[in-house]
């Protein structure tokens, strides 16, 4: 079986899969050591080898990598920048600046689409990417996502305070709110729904009607309604990591 993991700035995303591709097991940790409990404790798990795409620095990234090569002696394969990578072409001006997470998911929507596409991934911050016909990566847009919003609202004023579980029933209309936690769930639901919006405008501007736009990420739902069209896939990410780092 293969671990994978997508190391995010907020959360580690794991699942197991066995060599053919059929997930077996997955969730969501805050730390190294959760994930580590969480996987000794798993029943029926044989692991061969781990794929790990991330977003942190290389010494958090090291830690992690060497923890799950202590504890299961399997190699860790960790997705590295690429100027090119299965007929997509990096457009970054320095391609190693281009975040993983971003990366593999374009390769993995690419593979997919096999056309122009857009990439959508709703996590801590929220990142698009546009890939043309023919593989070119032209680049994309950074904001912050939900929980860079309100985390910034409720540091940088003294009245909004709220808990999870309002916020989360905050969510379920989109009517101007009568609360505070309802004024600012559903304001910053608003912001990223407009953003899909000129997402979606940006890439009319660029090839009419003829593109597919993917979305991915924990908070992708809250949007879904901006884009009927658009293929949701929760696990892009893990897909393309497995095109990133191939079982050799
Ligand atoms: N099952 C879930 N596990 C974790 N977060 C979830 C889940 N479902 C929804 N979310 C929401 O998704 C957001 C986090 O997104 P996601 O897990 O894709 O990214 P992340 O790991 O926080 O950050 P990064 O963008 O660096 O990957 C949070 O707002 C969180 O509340
Ligand atoms: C933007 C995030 C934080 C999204 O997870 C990540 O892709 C990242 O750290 N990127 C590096 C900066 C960039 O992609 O330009
Ligand atoms: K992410």
């Amino acid at each position: 079986m293969i671990l994978e993991l997508d190391c995010g700035n907020s959360f580690v995303k794991w699942r197991v899969i066995t060599v053919q591709g059929l997930a077996v097991s997955g969730g969501v940790v805050e730390s190294n050591n959760e994930l580590l409990h969480t996987l000794s404790a798993a029943h029926d798990v044989h692991l061969r080898v781990c794929r790990v795409v991330s977003v942190r620095n290389e010494e958090e990234t090291r830690k992690l990598t060497e923890a799950i090569e202590a504890a299961f002696s399997i190699d860790v394969h960790v997705a590295q920048p690429a100027m090119e990578q299965a007929g997509v072409r990096n457009g970054y001006d320095d391609y190693q600046r281009l975040g993983m997470d971003r990366w593999v998911a374009i390769l993995g929507a690419y593979a997919q689409a096999g056309g122009p596409c857009v990439v959508i991934d709703f996590g801590t911050a929220v990142t698009s990417d546009f890939v043309a016909q023919d593989g070119a990566h032209l680049g994309g847009y950074i904001c912050p996502g939900m929980p860079l919003m309100r985390s910034q609202l409720r540091t940088h004023t003294r009245r909004i305070r709220y808990d999870d579980v309002s916020a989360e029933q905050a969510k379920h209309a989109l009517r101007p709110g009568t609360a505070t936690v309802q004024a600012v769930e559903r304001g910053c639901v608003l912001m990223l729904r407009g953003f899909v919006a000129t997402q979606l405008e940006q890439a009319r501007l660029l090839w009419g009607d003829a593109f597919t736009v993917f979305l991915t990420g924990g908070d992708a739902l809250l949007v879904a309604g901006v884009a009927p069209q658009a293929k949701y896939i929760p696990d892009l990410v893990f897909q393309g990591l497995a095109i990133a780092c191939p079982l050799t």
